[in-house]
């Protein structure tokens, strides 16, 4: 089963007008193959921008985040409709910033999953352990747990248009990534983690990884098994790092 690989940049909260434009042209510059996807999420004030510039370019865009409810008294909530409307085709959830920073639960998570699968993009559902779950061997039942959360409120047969992201958030901005055989033992389990439901979904679930990816490191990444390509923070904002890592995906 070939799975193609993605290469997202999460852009997290960076950028002006000036310099999302130097960066995208770029980038566009740099691609030349169509063996891999390549998504850029930029900041909500700047999805117009980029939708303009991604036009007749193979970039796809995604959005960091998305309201779970369609419309109505949700101040600086953004709807998935909307996000539609600018041309997003992608949604981060469930990252760790927003779990750990704005109150994000699981159960959250998984209702945000549930809304933008029902409009029809593609959730990028975000997993992932701390250091001191590590630490004491909770890892896989951690990742284990994020992924049961959203299992049980979209079904598995809805498994099959999610993008799981495994990032673990001591490798998240840190510069320390998890070494790709780390890497591979979560994603090889989350996979048969998924089979236990159904085998043919788990083999077509691409799973990322995330967490200080960098053009050096991205190659070792991408040759392992179960490693279909990597959602990248800093480095997606470095024109020849972005590059670097779509050439290492093919
Ligand atoms: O959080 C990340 C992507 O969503 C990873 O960030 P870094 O690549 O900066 O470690």
């Amino acid at each position: 089963m070939t799975r193609k690989k993605i290469v997202a940049g999460n852009w997290k909260m960076n950028g002006s007008l000036e310099s999302n434009e130097q960066l995208l042209k770029g980038v566009f510059a740099g691609i030349e193959s169509e063996n891999s996807l390549v998504i850029v999420a930029p900041p909500f004030a700047y999805l117009s921008q980029v939708s303009a510039m991604v036009k007749g370019a193979q970039v796809s865009l995604a959005a960091q985040n998305s309201s779970q409810y369609a419309s109505g008294a949700y101040t600086g909530e953004t709807s998935l409709g909307m996000l539609k409307d600018l041309g997003v085709e992608y949604v981060l959830v469930g990252h760790s910033e927003r779990r750990t920073h704005y109150g994000e639960t699981d159960g959250i998570v998984a209702e945000k999953t549930k809304a933008i699968i029902e409009s029809g993009l593609i959730p990028i559902l975000c997993i992932g352990e701390t250091l001191e779950e590590r630490q004491s061997e909770q890892t896989l039942l951690v990742c284990a747990k994020q992924i049961n959360a959203v299992l049980s409120e979209v079904g598995i047969s809805n498994f099959e248009k999610v993008v799981v992201a495994y990032e673990p958030v001591w490798a998240i901005g840190t510069g320390l990534s998890a070494t790709a055989q780390q890497a591979q033992d979560v994603h090889e389990f989350v996979r048969k983690h998924i089979a236990t439901q159904d085998s043919e979904i788990a083999k077509k679930v691409q799973i990322l990884y995330g967490g200080s990816v960098k053009a050096s490191n991205s190659e070792e990444l991408f040759a392992m098994p179960d490693i279909d390509g990597a959602l990248v923070g800093g480095a997606s904002l470095i024109v020849e790092e972005f590059v670097g890592i779509i050439k290492s995906a093919g």
